[in-house]
């Protein structure tokens, strides 16, 4: 016994941890598959013992709700659902409520009938319960602790499917699930700076974020089922509340099926489940409810779910395997990761050998070891991620933190929970990928240069620097392995046809750390000229929609460094030329007109600074004459300026073309 209540209060320790991490900070550390087995084990021993410990979980709904929203208290609880995970418990589920209505008929003298199941899907997003007041959406809220939730109105009302008002006039409110379809989440992945885990962590994420343009840009969608309060109206079954939130303009799904027995009931689960894959929304079950409301006020609730309704709960796609040894990999922003090689394990028909963990504290937090079982999820076609391990009571050798570059052997550094190799002049990865990156198709486009060109480049002709892609001659190309006259010509015409590059392609070539291509056209559509992002304050950065101060950050330190500016210096002059896709940026002062330039200036190159002027067909002479129509003058001028002088041309100093850069631009 002593033992018994030993276990459940870590049990209960270890399950209030989880459910913080699940529902407060959306960003569960274990597989829902191991979460169910800890809280079965804990019903279970809570059932032996007969004792149920008063800070139980099974005695509670869902999770801590945070202060940065705003309170909502549910005009009536919002429950959970009691589940069941196989056909057996689903029948004695059913079998329950047929004993239950026996013992109402016999005491009561009522000739109640079995009911009528409504099957529905069960979504796999997160509860949002609306109230509305005078047919004006008031609320929208989170299921929070089942009474209390968080208020996300801003938030819910990016929803386009929700109505913001409905023709019902009394108090209602409505339960039902947001969700981030798949095709959004595809989308939204395949531009993120940082890619979602999966569609759950989409909705939850959204939903839960103070920012509603975040909530917006996630596309969400909403189901109802579910009429929780109501004053003025009263219904009857399942099926009439669902007709009254169509009649209402909510959103209710297709899939509805009305069944009268049990085993009608598996049958169709059965049928459905083979179409659920093809799904744009996640659905992890089925819920099964009696349809009749009378039946469902003789049945009644416990604390934490209706007695009247169930989810039957598809089997998790979570497998496990063993972890044999981990590979750390130099990135190009010199960070160093660690992948897990595995037993290769079948998962819906694709082998799995390899997965990821984020970092060194996330092996330890997960607590993975060599030799460890660990629960792998997949997620959505991206290498799948190690979710945690079983503890099957071995001990396992410790997975050791590196302190040398896997690749270069220097020592490495730890900033915050990363580590990173600081040799980024001649760490072989970091150089090949940042080639790699900068020659790819969304950034500079060369054609043909791939990764085993890269590794020849860097090594057997010693390039160590990016510029010196266009210093690449023939005779170099030609004599390299796997290289003949043909391949080596065809590279060096894409290295000059990618000289001509937009300017969002040519910032995303640059590789910023948390710049992606999203936010490199963001950058180019604000600014519209390199020299404006190099420049970019941290209140122009944060004031673009998709920019908040970690991406301002990285771009104001990135281009802060001297090298980098030196290095985009080089790559202009060797003829890369930005093309400026806004038309009317054409014109400026410039148009036109003959400019000379002497000095050095302190805010740009002088080859990005002939750049903008020939965008605008000015010219960019390298004497001072009669014909000069403008002079710009910076840092310790030569002869230029006084010549200049003499024949009485207009001169531009630093700050005033700073003025006429941001008015000819339609800053
Ligand atoms: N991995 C972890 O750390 C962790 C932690 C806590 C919880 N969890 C997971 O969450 C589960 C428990 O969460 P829960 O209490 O939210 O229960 P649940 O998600 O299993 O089911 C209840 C909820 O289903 C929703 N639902 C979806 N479709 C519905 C429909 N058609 N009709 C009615 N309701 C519908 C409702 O919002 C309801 O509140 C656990 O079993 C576990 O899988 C995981
Ligand atoms: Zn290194």
């Amino acid at each position: 016994m002593e033992d018994k209540i030993l276990e459940m209060k870590s049990l209960i320790d270890e399950i209030e941890k989880h459910n913080y991490n699940y529902y407060t900070m959306d960003s569960p550390t274990i597989s829902d598959a191991q979460y169910d087995a800890l809280y079965d084990r804990l019903v279970m021993l809570e059932k032996e013992a007969g004792i149920v410990l008063p800070d139980s979980p099974t005695q509670r709904v869902g999770g801590i709700i945070v202060e940065k929203f705003e309170k909502h208290r549910h005009l009536s609880k919002l429950l959970s659902l009691d589940k069941c995970q196989s056909y057996e418990e689903l029948r004695s589920w059913d079998a329950r409520i047929r004993k239950l209505l026996d013992v109402y008929n016999s005491e009561t003298g009522s000739g109640l009938e079995y009911p009528d199941y409504i099957l529905e899907y069960k979504f796999d997003g997160l509860t949002i319960n609306l109230t509305y007041e005078d047919g004006k959406l008031v609320q929208a809220a989170t299921r929070g602790n089942g009474e209390v939730g968080e208020g996300i109105l801003p938030q819910a009302k990016t929803i386009r499917n929700i109505p913001l008002s409905i023709p019902y006039r009394g108090k209602v409110e409505v339960q039902g699930e947001g969700l981030m379809p798949l095709s959004s989440f595809e989308e939204y992945n395949r531009t993120a700076d940082e890619p979602l885990k999966n569609a759950r962590n989409g909705v939850a994420g959204a939903l839960r974020n103070l920012d509603p343009g975040v909530t917006s840009r996630r596309n969400l969608v909403a189901y109802f089922y579910n009429v929780n309060y109501i004053e003025g109206r009263e219904f009857s079954s399942q099926l009439e509340m669902l007709d009254f939130l169509r009649e209402n303009r909510l959103p209710v799904n297709d899939y509805t099926k009305s069944l009268s027995s049990v085993e009608d009931v598996i049958a169709e689960i059965e049928k459905v489940k083979s179409e659920m894959s093809s799904l744009d929304i996640l659905t992890d079950g089925m819920v099964i409810k009696v349809d009749d409301v009378f039946t469902r006020n003789v049945l009644g609730f416990t604390n934490k779910f209706p007695r009247w309704a169930v989810a039957y709960k598809f089997e998790a796609e979570e497998y496990t395997t063993t972890l044999h040894s981990i590979d750390w990999n130099v990135g190009r922003s010199g960070k160093v990761t660690p992948t897990a090689n595995l037993e290769p394990v079948d998962i819906n028909g694709i082998t799995v050998k390899r997965a990821t963990l984020n970092n060194w504290d996330d092996i330890q937090r997960k607590r993975v070891k060599i030799g460890s079982r660990v629960w792998i999820r997949r997620s959505n076609d991206v290498i799948p991620e190690i979710m945690g391990a079983v503890d099957d009571g071995l001990e396992h050798p410790e997975i050791e933190k590196p302190t040398h570059c896997p690749a270069c052997h220097s020592e490495l550094v730890q900033d915050g929970v990363h580590i990173f190799c600081p040799n980024s002049l001649s760490c072989k990865p970091q150089l090949v990928s940042r080639l790699v990156h900068f020659a790819s198709r969304d950034a500079m486009n060369i054609e043909g240069f791939s990764e085993k060109t890269a590794e020849q480049l860097f090594e057997s002709l010693n390039l160590k620097e990016i510029s010196q892609i266009y210093e690449l001659e023939y005779d170099d190309l030609v004599k390299l392995e796997r290289f003949g006259p043909k391949k080596a010509e065809n590279l060096l015409k894409s290295i000059e046809k990618s000289k001509q590059v937009e300017l969002a392609a040519f910032i995303y070539s640059l590789g910023i750390p948390n710049v992606g291509q999203k936010t490199a056209r963001e950058l180019a559509t604000k600014f519209e000229n390199l020299e404006g992002v190099m420049m970019a304050t941290e209140e122009e950065l944060v004031g673009i929609q998709d920019i908040g101060s970690i991406v301002a950050g990285s771009v104001m330190e990135f281009f802060h460094d001297e090298t980098i500016h030196e290095s985009i210096e080089k790559l202009l002059s060797e003829g890369i030329s930005i093309v400026y896709s806004r038309p009317d940026s054409e014109e400026s002062i410039f148009t036109g007109k003959t400019v000379v330039l002497t000095g050095t200036l302190e805010t740009m190159g002088r080859s990005e600074l002939k750049n903008i002027i020939e965008a605008s067909s000015g010219k960019v002479s390298g004497s001072v004459s009669k014909k000069t129509d403008f002079v710009i003058v910076g840092e310790s001028p030569g002869s230029k300026f006084e010549k200049a002088r003499e024949l009485g041309i207009r001169v531009i100093e630093e700050d005033e073309l700073k003025e006429i850069l941001k008015s000819s631009l339609g800053e």
